[in-house]
């Protein structure tokens, strides 16, 4: 495989990776990813890499890998009523011993040019820290929904949700895999039953590799909780939904004080979330139901009666780069009619930088021309770190111009300004989020 030519600091080299180099990679993923699950332990079980987009740093006199990034191919990444070819950027670590040199700064070089290269016109990611990523482009597209439902927290009814039951099994992918993917697909294509409104940034586990890691079920991954169990939701035999979960028991003094941690909760309408929610908040001798990461706009935010009592936090989903502004804008539907002029700077990718005139109707196929900025004054001026908050839908572009990210240019005359009518544009009626993290 040959790299584009990106520099490293002085005593440090590319390496390619393949699966003989699993070890190597994972004991640097420890130093950079402290885990007190055993080397052997963490080896055993299947690595979700695709190899050929695993580059590692090597460093003169240094045993192992210093510095390893990948990124997962996801061809049909979900974007507002459309999906694009995405890198989804992961396993970036540098050992401790040669941190702040450099070695990020290069990867990310490495990272944007691979993705161009491939023509993926965004680059997206989970940021273990918010501060390290703005500085290559990226930004803060979407929120999840943390919460601690207490145990028999009172839920709002819904029609026909009584007509569903619920089967609970052991979860394999042998018996569920086929019917996971499915449900998981219907729900990110169509959350609301309308063909064409998506959910941005719902990714699904694309390849055999990310698949066989989300199934696998070591002991030593369970941190004492129980083996991968399964709900199903049904109506007349038909699957509706699922909720991926195991539980913890503690006995206490005061009673049985069990904990379920829930991992994906699916739904494909409002009847079958009910019924489904319904049972995991009733389970024996448990307290506390904590679902991973929901979307911000799940209709637990509305079946529950006491939205509060479940202690909501939001910490930020997917962050989104746009390697190829003109694809991307072009390559996502808007909610409203649009044409505006949008000035882009990109220090990172100069070749980005520019002034593009964005056209399209709303729910429909947009077009986008590089203007001459002579003749077409740009209405809005942003960095593209800011489109890629914005590109999702979920963050307006109204509340980042309210930060400065954004600056208007009115043109006398305007009754409705627009940075309002763009605004609009960007969003979407269903919020984004990934439903794992990657
Ligand atoms: C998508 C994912 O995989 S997210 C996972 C990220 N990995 C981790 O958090 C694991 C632990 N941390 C690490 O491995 C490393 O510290 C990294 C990868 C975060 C940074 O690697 P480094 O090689 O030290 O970064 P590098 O030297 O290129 O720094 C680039 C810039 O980012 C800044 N920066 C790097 N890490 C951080 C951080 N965690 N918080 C704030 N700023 C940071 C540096 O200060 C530097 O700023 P400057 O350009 O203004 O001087």
């Amino acid at each position: 495989m040959v790299l584009p030519q990106i520099a490293l600091p002085a005593g440090y080299r590319w390496r390619t990776l393949t699966p003989d180099d699993q070890r190597l990679v994972t004991e640097l993923d420890t130093w950079a990813f402290p885990s007190a699950i055993a080397q052997d332990d963490i080896d055993a079980t299947p690595s979700p890499l695709t190899w050929e987009r695993a580059i590692g740093i090597e460093a003169e006199g240094f045993d192992g890998l210093v510095a390893l990034h990948a990124s997962y191919p996801f061809g049909h990444f979900p974007v507002p009523g459309a999906e694009l070819p995405t890198a989804g950027l992961t396993w970036v670590g540098v050992h401790p011993q040669h941190r702040r040199r450099g070695l990020l700064t290069a990867m990310m070089s490495l990272h944007l040019a691979r993705c161009a290269e491939r023509g993926e016109a965004l680059s997206a990611l989970f940021a273990a820290e918010a501060p390290i990523y703005g500085r290559f482009g990226y930004g803060h597209a979407a929120d999840d929904l943390r919460l601690n439902i207490p145990r028999g927290a009172a839920l709002h009814d819904v029609p026909g949700a009584e007509q569903h039951t619920v089967r609970v099994e052991v979860a394999t992918r042998e018996k569920h895999g086929g019917l996971v993917d499915r449900l998981h697909r219907a729900a990110g294509a169509a959350p609301m039953g309308v063909d064409g409104i998506n959910r941005p940034g719902w990714v699904t586990r694309e390849t055999e590799e990310l698949q066989a890691a989300f199934w696998d079920d070591h002991p030593a991954h369970r941190d004492g909780r129980e083996s991968r169990r399964i709900m199903i939701v049904e109506l007349d035999s038909e699957p509706r939904g699922y909720v991926t979960f195991r539980r913890t028991m503690s006995w206490e003094p005061t009673g049985p004080r069990g904990q379920v941690s829930a991992g994906e909760v699916v739904a494909l309408d409002a009847a079958a979330a009910r019924a489904l929610w319904g049972v995991l908040l009733d389970l024996d001798l448990t307290t506390e139901v904590s679902p991973f990461v929901l979307p911000v706009d799940d209709a637990i935010t509305q079946l529950l009666v006491n939205l509060r009592g479940a202690s909501p936090r939001t910490p930020d989903n997917v962050w989104v780069r746009l390697v190829d502004v003109a694809g991307a804008l072009a390559g996502r539907q808007y909610a409203a009619d649009v044409d505006v002029t949008l000035a882009v700077t990109d220090s990172r990718l100069p070749a980005n930088a520019g002034v593009y005139r964005l056209q399209a109707e709303a729910f429909a196929a947009a077009s986008v021309e590089l203007v001459d900025p002579e003749f077409e004054a740009p209405e809005l001026t942003l960095d593209v770190r800011a489109l890629g908050a914005a590109y999702l839908g979920g963050k307006s572009l109204a509340a980042l111009a309210a930060a400065g990210l954004v600056t208007e240019h009115p043109r006398p005359g305007q009754r409705t300004g627009v940075l309002a009518r763009a605004s609009t544009a960007f969003g979407w009626p269903v919020a984004p989020g990934s439903s794992w993290v990657f």
